[in-house]
Formats: C-alpha cells, sequence, structure tokens
C-alpha cells in the first residue's frame, strides 16, 4: 500500500504514520503539505493519506478539514494520537546565544511560545511546511537564514542536529490527532467506540437554524466530541460546521441523527465512521440503544399494518 503524508521525513506525521504501518511493509511517501498529500489519494496517486487534522492546543485543523470537505468522494478509516514535545535542534556547536531566526511549523510555534517568550524573547519565527522541512533547511548544506529549528526528537536525531533544548513544550500534556483517509469504499466494522465525522451547512436566513441542527444530536443521545464552523466561503455569514460525533454509521442512534439533518439542513457530508482512538466504550443514554430504535419501528409498522 501507498500512504501520502505531510513531510519530508521525520515529522510528527510520520511518527502517526508508523504506528499505522512501517516503511518496511508500505511505500511512505512525503507531501508539501496536508492538501496536497490528500490530493494524492484523490488521483490514486496515493491508497491513504495521513494528516494532521487536530491539536489540544488550537483546535481543528483548518488546511485539513476544508480539503477533505471539499469533495465526499474521500472517507476518514481511523485515527491516530501523538504525544507532542519538541526538541530545540540546532547545527552542532550552536549556542542558545546564537539563535536569532527560528524555522519550524506553525503549530509547533503556537505550542512553545510562553517557552520562547521566556528563554529566546527577541527570537524570529520562520514559517516551514512542517517541522522535519525546519530541520531539512538545517541539515542542507548553506545557510538557512535561520540558526534553530522545534522538531520532534527523532527528526533531530535523524537530521544529525544537535539537541539543544528536550521537552519544550507549553503544555506538558499536548496531543495531535491525526487521520487516515482513503477513497470511498467500505467503512471500518463498527466497535463500541466509535466516531463519525460529519459536515453540515446551515441554511443562512433562519432563526435557530443552529438549535435545530444540535437537536437532533440532543434528541437521539449522541454524544460530540468536536463542533467547529467553517465560512463556506461564498460570502460573508454563511457556515459550514465540522462535527465528530460518538458512534458509528451502522448504529440506529447515528442513522436517525442522520436522517434528521438531511430533513433540516441544505447539506450533509458524510466523511466516515472509524474507531476512536482514545477507546473510551459509548454507553447509549436510555432510550437511545439499537433495540429501543428497532423496537420503537417495529410497533409503528404494526400500526401502520393494523390501519391497512
Ligand atoms: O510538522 C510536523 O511535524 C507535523 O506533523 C505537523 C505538526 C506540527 C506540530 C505539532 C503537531 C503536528
Amino acid at each position: 500500500m501507498r500512504y501520502s503524508f505531510l513531510g519530508p521525513r521525520g515529522t510528527f506525521t510520520q511518527q502517526a504514520l508508523n504506528r499505522i504501518c512501517s516503511e518496511e511493509d508500505s511505500i511512505h511517501i512525503p507531501a508539501l503539505d496536508s492538501p496536497r498529500a490528500i490530493k494524492m489519494v484523490r488521483a490514486g496517486q496515493a491508497d491513504f493519506a495521513v494528516v494532521p487534522i487536530e491539536n489540544s492546543v488550537e483546535g481543528g485543523i483548518n488546511a485539513t478539514l476544508d480539503t477533505l470537505a471539499a469533495d465526499s468522494d474521500l472517507l476518514i478509516y481511523g485515527e491516530v494520537l501523538v504525544d507532542i514535545a519538541f526538541t530545540l535542534a540546532v547545527r552542532p556547536g550552536t549556542t542558545l546565544e546564537d539563535i536569532t531566526h527560528i524555522c519550524t511549523h506553525q503549530a509547533a510555534w503556537t505550542q512553545c511560545r510562553n517557552w520562547l517568550g521566556v528563554h529566546l524573547p527577541d527570537v524570529v519565527h520562520l514559517p516551514a511546511t512542517s517541522t522535519a522541512a525546519g530541520a531539512a533547511g538545517l541539515a542542507s548544506d548553506g545557510e538557512p537564514g535561520y540558526q534553530a529549528t522545534l522538531v520532534s526528537a527523532l527528526a533531530a536525531d535523524q537530521y544529525g542536529l544537535e539537541a539543544l533544548r528536550e521537552g519544550v513544550a507549553d503544555n506538558p500534556d499536548a496531543v495531535t490527532r491525526f487521520v487516515l483517509i482513503g477513497r470511498a469504499g467500505q467503512l471500518p466494522p463498527r466497535t463500541s467506540s466509535d466516531k463519525t465525522t460529519l459536515m453540515v451547512q446551515l441554511p443562512s436566513d433562519e432563526a435557530g437554524a443552529l438549535l435545530n441542527m444540535l437537536e437532533q444530536f440532543k434528541a437521539h443521545g449522541v454524544n460530540l466530541s468536536r463542533i467547529e464552523s467553517r465560512p463556506i466561503g461564498d460570502s460573508l455569514g454563511r457556515y459550514a460546521f465540522s462535527i465528530d460525533a460518538e458512534g458509528h454509521l451502522m448504529d440506529e442512534r447515528i442513522q436517525s441523527v442522520l436522517i434528521g439533518l438531511h430533513r433540516v439542513c441544505p447539506k450533509v457530508t458524510f466523511l466516515g465512521s472509524y474507531p476512536s482512538a482514545a477507546g473510551r466504550r459509548i454507553h447509549p443514554r436510555p432510550g437511545t440503544s439499537d433495540d429501543d430504535f428497532l423496537g420503537a419501528r417495529a410497533w409503528v409498522d404494526s400500526l401502520v399494518e393494523r390501519s391497512h
């Protein structure tokens, strides 16, 4: 199998991919950014893509959410959680006093802002397409215009850099969620701990439209683990919601939610049902198990039958 990922080699994304399958058993294809990794799947150049979708510090990653939602020909097949801590990596011999510019991914910069404010208050950020891209620049010959990067400990080692400081992170519990994306096909079988990802558009000119949408989840006992608004992009004030709901498409309560959303929202895009990485078992609220829904449907059917 061919897996595209946010490259180059040594990104946190490749760490997530390694947890799905190693480079010995599969082909890892680095892409310049997440949208390009996803597009390689659409174009048939890769079977799956692994990209970051959410981090615990800043929330959803827009480039991934928007590329994924642009078409319903792709689905999420799985997720991986990676604990994130950074190494301040330099060319051997560089000291903290030598550092005026750091080149790294925006998410790394954001997650180390307080630490940098204390230890390198005047340092300037040069944005990179990924953490490892910053490391690759330092490892190459020539003058990259920066003296340090913030990368994983593994990448610092892989690129032959010196670890000036390790375990750099404002929040020691920071986690990033990565998703495995493939062309639409058979869903992973349901477990007792699944997630369903949706993109839902709201009608723009209706009082209570957001409440109507959320009501569908409440009425059917479905908990949400993430909800984020994304501008649709065609005019100001038009929004879609990117949502992770607890449950699988094969759960009766999720199907009922989808029926409800389809009735009250102009566009609903299904982006996959897959096992949750946290693995917490979902306990349906009373009255929302499969048996409850099937029993209720059988009762209504019997009333209809009797009235013929
Ligand atoms: O740049 C990387 O290594 C990535 O995989 C993206 C990223 C950057 C910072 C924290 C988590 C993921």
